[in-house]
């Protein structure tokens, strides 16, 4: 069913009751001379469930900082909260007391505390008592905790929970702060902004039942995300942003992925199917006796031209192979062939790898693959650097020249050199990280997460880069957890449980339902260490 342009509902023109949950009117938002906001306006309603969804950059960040009082937006807007209008400047402590309670793609929970302490940090920081007493306070939580069903125990260092019981945390830790406010009928509203992307799709709908309990609450949420599907199932409405507008708001039921899409890019978007299976060569790479931290004797090999995937649970240890292959493990023991090149892992460098044509784009791009800070003509030229010496210095013209090549290929938005890194948003500093490397023409692509944080059309780009790479003969590993990626993208995927590769699926065997099987099923054999692939070369 395609989208009936009537249904699209915008929202200055909607009929809201008053007063909803969240009126927000005509909030444009200005960085210098660039407008990333124009004049948005929109309404949710109590007991209401809205995506935010829009390609990277489109604004959705931004909207969300004014929300929270981080920015001040430009003059002449208007946000009010269950009729309480904000007067003056947005605070972050002003948005609390309307009843605004964000959790955040990081959670913001402090790892070396325990859960307990986690949780009363807010309430503490704005009670005026000077009496604490942690072990009310620990059973006070751990009646909340279990009051949710969530057995998690309150004395427990938020370190040592899984990734899944520290998103739950969060989110009890925000809509807990909302109670007293909706023991008076005033649920507020709860704005998540990503929290479930680095989650497997399996769990989320744990996080999703926290939030339904909200709204049934009376309490609003709003969900921004990039994975539309899941967008789709969980919300009751979605608002779509471009190039900072707000482009309307539609009804969860009745629409589809294509509609939205549509609306979020302005044309219609060809999503790409894979690619054919590449002829089997010798391989590029030889990975034998590999053990890191979860990772336990595994052995692999890539073949040139080869996209390869390789998942599993949280846990299983799949994340941690690009790490182990690139030289950057911890700790790491085994033995890697790099076409001629041979190593010891335990006292291979980084650099040993990057001279052996290794490139390693890491899924934590903000602290491990870049300097936020830096320009993005900087964040460019890392690696560029060693071929950039002229007798007068570095040859900054020339990087020049090659940066704004680059961010035209790779279309990074804003196409300026100079701006800050740190302030493009999460899909464009991605592409910035992958033209780095790729300038480089590495004969290996180690890939944690490419896509995570990433819109569909960015993605899809993304996809190309990743494909071209391939088809130049690089030998590509992609660590993921996501399996529609895996499944569009790869010629092969390996899944691991238990820091063990237990299973391999090729060309047309390969779908999201068959890695998801593979991930959860019981426990098995081994594939043997060298791949069939690389086996019948
Ligand atoms: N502090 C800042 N200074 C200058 N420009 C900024 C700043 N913050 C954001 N921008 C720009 O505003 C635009 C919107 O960014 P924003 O982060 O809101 O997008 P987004 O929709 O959240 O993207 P993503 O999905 O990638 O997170 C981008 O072009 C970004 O480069």
């Amino acid at each position: 069913m395609t989208l009936d342009d009537q249904q699209i509902v915008p929202e200055d023109r909607q009929d809201a009751p008053e007063p909803s949950m969240l009126r927000v009117r005509n909030v444009s938002k200005t960085f210098g001379e660039t407008r990333v906001l124009r004049e948005v306006s929109l309404d949710i309603a109590a007991g209401e469930t809205r995506g935010l969804v829009g390609e990277n950059g489109s604004g959705k960040s931004t909207l969300i900082k004014v929300l929270a009082g981080f920015y001040q937006p430009d003059p002449g807007a208007e946000i009010s909260v269950r009729g309480r209008q904000v007067a003056g400047s947005l605070t972050p402590l002003g948005a609390r007391d309307l009843g605004l309670t964000f959790v955040h793609q990081d959670l913001a929970l402090v790892p070396s505390l325990t859960v307990s302490d986690n949780m009363t940090v807010n309430a503490l920081a704005a009670s005026r008592s000077w009496r604490v007493s942690p072990k009310a306070e620990a059973r006070s939580t751990q009646k909340l905790l279990d009051e949710y069903g969530l057995g998690i125990d309150a004395r427990a260092a938020v370190s040592s929970l899984t990734q899944l019981e520290r998103a739950m945390v969060a989110i009890v830790r925000a809509i807990d702060g909302m109670r007293e406010s909706a023991a008076h009928g005033q649920a507020g509203l709860l704005v998540l902004d990503e929290p479930t992307v680095f989650l497997p799709k399996a769990d989320r709908g744990l996080l999703f039942d926290l939030a339904r309990r909200h709204t049934s609450d009376g309490g609003g949420v709003l969900f921004v995300s990039h994975d539309l599907e899941e967008c789709l199932e969980v919300t009751d409405s979605i608002t779509v942003l471009r190039d900072g507008r707000l482009r309307g708001t539609v009804p969860s039921k009745g629409t589809d992925r294509a509609d939205i899409i549509r609306l979020m890019v302005g044309k219609e978007l060809n999503l790409s199917s894979r690619r054919p299976t590449p002829p089997a060569h010798l391989p590029v790479v030889r990975a034998t006796g590999l053990n890191g931290t979860s990772v336990r004797d595994v052995s692999l090999e890539l073949g040139p031209g080869e996209i390869v995937g390789i998942t599993g649970l949280l846990g299983s240890g799949f994340d941690e192979l690009p790490y182990l292959i690139s030289g950057a493990g911890q700790g790491a023991t085994g033995r890697l062939a790099v076409g001629e090149r041979e190593f010891d892992l335990a006292s291979m460098r980084p650099v040993d790898g990057i001279r052996a044509g290794i490139a390693l784009v890491p899924g934590d791009r903000a602290r491990q693959g870049s300097v936020a800070s830096l320009s993005v003509l900087d964040n460019l030229s890392v690696q560029a650097l060693p071929t950039a010496r002229a007798w007068f210095g570095i040859d900054w013209r020339r990087l020049r020249t090659v940066g704004q090549r680059l961010i035209a290929t790779y279309d990074v938005r804003p196409q300026k050199l100079d701006v800050a890194y740190g302030t493009l948003s999460g899909g464009n500093q991605q592409k910035v990280l992958l033209a780095r490397w790729m300038q480089t023409n590495p004969g290996v692509i180690l890939l944690h997460e490419p896509t995570q944080g990433v819109d569909i059309g960015a993605r899809e780009q993304i996809f190309d880069i990743v494909r071209a790479g391939a088809d130049a003969g690089a030998a590509v590993l992609c660590a993921s957890a996501d399996q529609e990626q895996l499944s569009l993208l790869c010629d092969r995927v390996l899944v691991m449980r238990d820091g063990a590769i237990v299973a391999e699926l090729l060309g047309g065997d390969i779908s999201k339902a068959a890695i998801a099987r593979e991930s959860l099923g019981s426990a098995r054999q081994s594939v043997p260490p060298a791949s069939r692939r690389a086996a019948t070369s």
